[in-house]
């Protein structure tokens, strides 16, 4: 069975994911102040996140610090809901941009991840919030609906 990261289309087609994305990101009125001073490598940062997530190479861990740099970049940003909403509805566009694979398999276990972790996401941004400092980068497979291989 092909990892997620595979069956996305590897590196390339995560990092066209997070260009076009933060592209949006960086006009759209709610959430486009949270980017205003972000780093320029932060769409790769992030396609190297959701690679390792999916199941690709460890790059996050080994070359940016894994979970704890991740966790320490929401701390204290007050995410609101509806900037999560808007996070997920605009990186959902970009999926669909891109033309990353549009069957309901993958995009069931894309969705799932997202809105998994954009909720985690919000909840460490909270004032006084107090997540766990480590853990592991997680791994998110097919779930319960893998593609049909007869
Ligand atoms: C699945 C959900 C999410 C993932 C996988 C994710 C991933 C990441 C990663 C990996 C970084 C650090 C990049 C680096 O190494 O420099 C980061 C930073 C950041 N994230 Fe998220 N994030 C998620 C959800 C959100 C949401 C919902 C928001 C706000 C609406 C948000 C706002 C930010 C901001 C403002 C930064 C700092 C950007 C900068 O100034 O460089 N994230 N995110």
């Amino acid at each position: 069975m092909p990892t997620l990261y595979e069956w996305a289309g590897g590196t390339d087609a995560l990092e066209r994911l997070t260009e076009v994305f933060y592209r949006e990101v960086k006009k759209d009125e709610l959430i486009g102040p949270l980017f205003a001073h972000m780093d320029p490598g932060h769409p790769k940062y992030v396609a190297m996140w959701l690679a390792e997530v999916f199941g690709g190479p460890a790059r996050y861990t080994d070359e940016r610090g894994g979970y704890a740099h991740m966790l320490a970049h929401h701390l204290g940003k007050g995410i609101t809901e509806p900037q999560r909403r808007r996070w997920v509805s605009l990186l959902m566009d970009a999926a669909d941009e891109v033309e990353l694979p549009d069957d309901p398999e993958f995009r069931a276990a894309f969705f799932g991840y997202v809105e998994w972790g954009t909720r985690l996401a919000r909840q460490n941004s909270q004032p006084g919030a107090e997540p766990p400092p480590q853990a592991p980068v997680p791994h998110w497979g097919w779930g319960v609906a893998p593609p049909y291989i007869p």
